[in-house]
């Protein structure tokens, strides 16, 4: 095994449970994070995770983003798990501290896998779907539904030469969960990207847990609407209908009808009664969501394709007003969205 030093660069939820999970088995990972409240609680107490089966404080080492320039060793390997928007610039920073031959893996929502790739080049950039469900309010303390025993994740590289080390990286990622290795890693990120487009803004948008938001009238159908019109997307882009989270269930008379399969898998098996997605936890923080890194790839996806997705174009506009302050997430949204 080559590699040795390992980075897991954003440590909120998904990140500190990942990187606690390595840790515990053995693995030297360093933790660099923005939230500075994070990092402290972490380097004072290490990270709690809370499971629904157990409780586990494990120590790792923590560093701010503003320590990134004091490392004086490369890493021969960075999981990064700031949100997809951030990719970007936490790429650039995190470069010069990457061995030549190291390789980044975007663990998560969205096609960051462009961005990783765009900055570290195709043989060094692995792409994966995460399928872990998990929340952070408070600062070093993750709340994970779904431990490693529930949690699935697919990896792969976009050229034969990232893909040869795929292996080798899921053999670490599985301390963390079931990871399998896929040939076509776009279109495996775009089935994620077609649920995500269902589930993750729209529940927000209603200020509830998922499978609450779910419940409401015209909801479930509206997040299929959604999730199908990224799907055609997908399809007009050049990308297949693949098999994620291990279910092969795909009907090559409807492909579209994916949607639900994923839809009902994310219900059952990442979803708690309390679970909020991911995008309702940063407006809970008063943070930013990840709304035009799903729905808003839809939409300009579609655009160049020259058709429509009024779902997805709804859920931007209106994701848009709440994050600028017009308007307020609630139940009462639900008719702004299924009216659509
Ligand atoms: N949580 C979940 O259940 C799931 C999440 N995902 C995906 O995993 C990726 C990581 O998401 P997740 O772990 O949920 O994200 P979190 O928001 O919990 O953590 C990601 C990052 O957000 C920032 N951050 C979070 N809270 C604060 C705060 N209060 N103040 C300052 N910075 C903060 C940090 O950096 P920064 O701002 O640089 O990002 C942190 O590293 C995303 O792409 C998400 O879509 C996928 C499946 C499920
Ligand atoms: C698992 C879930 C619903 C948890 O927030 C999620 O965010 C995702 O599917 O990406």
């Amino acid at each position: 095994m080559s590699i040795k030093k390992i980075a897991v660069l954003g440590t909120g939820a998904n990140g500190a449970g990942i990187g606690a999970d390595l840790a515990r088995a053995g693995v030297d990972v360093t933790f660099i994070e923005q939230w500075p409240e994070n990092v402290e609680a972490i380097r004072a107490d290490g990270v709690h995770v809370k499971t629904p089966y157990d409780a586990t404080t494990t120590s790792v080492r923590a560093l701010h983003l503003c320590e990134v320039a004091t490392l004086r060793e490369q890493f021969d390997l960075v999981f990064l798990l700031v949100k997809a928007y951030d990719t970007r610039w936490a790429c650039e920073l995190i470069k010069p501290y990457v061995k030549s031959d190291g390789m980044v893996v975007g663990l998560q929502n969205g096609m960051t896998v462009d961005d990783v790739l765009d900055v570290f080049g195709p043989a060094r950039t692995l792409g994966a779907v995460i399928e872990v469900c998990a929340a952070m309010y408070v600062p070093g303390l993750v709340e994970r539904h779904t431990p490693a025993s529930e949690s699935w994740f697919a990896l792969g590289g976009v050229t034969p030469e990232a893909h040869e080390r795929a292996p080798e990286v899921a053999e670490i990622l599985r301390h963390a969960g079931a990871v399998e290795v896929v040939d076509d890693i776009r279109s495996a990120k775009w089935m994620k990207l077609a649920v995500n487009a269902g589930e993750l803004v729209p529940s927000a948008i209603v200020n509830l847990p998922l499978l609450q938001a779910a419940k409401l009238p015209g909801m479930h159908d509206f997040m299929i609407r959604a999730g199908k019109e990224a799907i055609r997307a997908a399809i007009g882009l050049g990308h297949q209908v693949v098999p994620i989270f291990g279910i092969d269930a795909i009907d090559p008379e409807d492909p579209e009808g994916f949607v639900d399969v994923m839809l009902d898998a994310v219900y059952r098996k990442w979803s708690g009664p309390e679970t909020r997605t991911t995008v309702l936890q940063d407006w809970l923080k008063n943070r930013h969501c990840e709304v035009n890194e799903v729905n808003g790839l839809v939409v300009s996806a579609n655009k160049t394709l020259g058709g429509t997705c009024p779902v997805n174009s709804r859920t931007v506009e209106i994701a848009h007003q709440i994050e600028r302050g017009e308007l307020e997430a609630g139940p009462e949204n639900a008719v702004l969205l299924v009216g659509t």
